[in-house]
């Protein structure tokens, strides 16, 4: 069975900062391979803004040209909105029960809200969780520390956000940097957050 860590996202657009988090997870840690799911649409953000499912995706799929363990996923696509992902994971668990055993990969700061997550008991009983620190505001619950089943992984934190980048784009600043070659090529020619 291959150990693989879910990497939950809207990716409006995938930048350098994800890239990072998913790349170290399966270097340093037991994780074989780092799936991103792109999320149609997540339970607290409002579509602003928000690109295809299909073009979100594409700049994912762009992102991990050159990364055989990280992939793109579209199993959300079909999913009911807005996605939560303890459907996601009993519809992935149905699907692969034989291949694949998941987990779930987050930031501190979404540990931080984890509580608020639709069965959030169910999903800590039945998946491990990979957490990375990421500077935030607010305490991490009681029940979250010391965890058996949260892991925490020593990642590099880079505080940028597809927020920041959409922002500036638009403002004709360049965010090249920011972003995986042949997804600011993408971004670029298809004139995206203009
Ligand atoms: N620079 C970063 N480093 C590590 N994790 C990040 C970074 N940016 C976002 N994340 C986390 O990665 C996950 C997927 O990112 P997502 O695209 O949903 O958020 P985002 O980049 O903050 O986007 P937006 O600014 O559009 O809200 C989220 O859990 C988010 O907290
Ligand atoms: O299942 C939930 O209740 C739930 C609530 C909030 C967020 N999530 C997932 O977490 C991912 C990151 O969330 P966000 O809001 O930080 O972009 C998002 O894409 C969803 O898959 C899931």
């Amino acid at each position: 069975m291959k150990k693989t860590g879910l990497y939950f996202g809207t990716f409006n657009p995938i930048h350098i900062g994800h890239l990072v988090i998913a790349n170290h997870m399966v270097e340093f840690s037991e994780l074989d391979e780092v799936w991103f799911v792109i999320t149609p649409q997540s339970p607290f953000k409002t579509k602003q803004s928000l690109l295809d499912n299909h073009h979100r995706y594409q700049m994912v799929f762009e992102a991990v040209h050159d990364y055989p363990k990280l992939k793109p996923s579209k199993i959300e696509f079909n999913l009911q909105q807005p996605n939560y992902t303890i459907h996601t994971l009993a519809h992935l668990d149905e699907k692969y029960r034989y291949e694949h055993k998941f987990s779930l990969i987050m930031g501190e700061d979404n540990l931080k809200g984890f509580h608020k997550w639709k069965n959030y008991e169910a999903i800590l009983e039945n998946y491990s969780i990979y957490v990375y620190p990421r500077i935030s505001n607010g305490d991490l619950e009681h029940q979250f520390k010391n965890h058996p089943k949260i892991h925490h992984v020593d990642a590099p934190s880079m505080e940028i956000s597809s927020t920041f980048i959409r922002k500036q784009h638009h403002l004709g600043k360049n965010v090249r940097p920011m972003l995986p070659e042949r997804v600011w090529k993408y971004m670029d020619e298809m004139n995206f957050y203009r």
